[in-house]
């Protein structure tokens, strides 16, 4: 057994909103270096921590995270659609091992996923049939949340479980940092909103572009200092990064969702990911970071962040 870890940000504005070529050059290169660390551990098994953006998880019901033993992504933004390549196996024996140590774990046999668990495999693996996953979901967009460290105990027992593998484990986390992107919000919707973030109906085509030009909007309105949002936070950012860096990650239990929704955004609970992965990671010793990149792309929407560690 031996574990490694990546965590970053994604964006579905990638491709769609950029940047100046300087920007997504350095990105570019920081992503790259992920690439190589990923090539050089030559992981048996990725675990794969991510948020959910209404296109597979809705109030019909929501678990506040959930294991799947099989998952299909729908597409959004341009990112891969279809099956990913799922470790049923480990994906059981992670959920047993999770269960074990008191944790209610919700299992999806089909679990629904979008860019955000899509974008970091074709990042790093160049696609969602690459590399043997466990998708798991960690809800970062839909209010209630519980504590935050609820999501380090869950990482932790993750953790705890990963290791009985006999297996090289990737934890890799999607999201974050601070971002304030227009996402719907049920309390006060109105009725034919509320419908879809309750029943999650697949939206029409016309419904989807509709949904995502939005989403573009947001970030060249961003990037024009136009945006209403809450604007991106990079000392709230690097405080995330220097905490993860620390290792002492329980520090983040002192951090209210309040606190997180007025530093970094309604968004920033997507942090929660990069929680759980390195809560999964410190379970089995003490780990070091190899690398950090941090940079704010209004464009992106997205306090955009780098990290490995082993
Ligand atoms: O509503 C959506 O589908 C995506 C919103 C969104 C925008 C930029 C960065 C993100 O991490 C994010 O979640
Ligand atoms: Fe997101």
């Amino acid at each position: 057994m031996s574990v490694a870890l990546v965590a970053l940000s994604h964006s579905p504005l990638i491709g769609l909103n950029d940047p100046a070529q300087e920007v997504l050059d350095e990105v570019d290169h920081a992503v790259a270096g992920a690439r190589a660390f990923v090539q050089e551990y030559d992981p048996e098994l990725v675990v794969l921590f991510a948020p959910d953006h209404y296109n597979g998880f809705f109030y019909g019901k929501m678990p506040p995270f959930a294991l799947a033993t099989g998952a299909l992504a729908v597409g959004d933004f341009g990112s891969a659609e279809g099956e990913i390549l799922v470790d049923h196996e480990a994906a059981d024996a992670i959920a047993k091992g999770v269960l074990e140590r008191d944790i209610d774990l919700t299992i999806s046999a089909r679990m629904v996923v979008d860019h955000g668990f899509v974008q970091p495999l074709e990042m790093l693996f160049g696609g969602i049939q690459s590399v043997p996953t466990v998708p798991v979901f960690v809800n970062g967009v839909a209010a209630p949340l519980g504590p935050v460290r609820r999501i380090r105990q869950f990482g932790k027992a993750l953790g705890e479980a990963a290791a009985r593998l006999d297996k090289r484990v990737l934890f890799l986390a999607s999201g974050g940092l601070s971002h304030d992107p227009p996402v719907p919000i049920l309390e006060g919707a109105p009725p034919r909103v509320a419908e879809a973030l309750i029943l999650g109906n697949p939206p029409t085509p016309e419904q989807r572009a509709r949904g995502e030009q939005r989403v573009v909007q947001s970030g060249i309105d961003l990037a024009a200092g136009t945006s209403t949002r809450k604007p991106l936070n990079p000392v709230w950012d690097n405080e995330v990064l220097d905490i993860v860096a620390s290792g002492d990650i329980e520090q983040f239990d002192g951090w209210t969702n309040e606190f997180f929704e007025a530093q970094g955004g309604g968004s920033s609970h997507e942090v929660r990911t990069w929680i759980a992965a390195y809560a999964a990671l410190a379970a089995t010793g003490s780990y070091e970071l190899q690398s950090r990149y941090y940079r704010a792309i209004p464009e992106w929407v997205a306090g955009f962040a780098v990290t490995t560690a082993k």
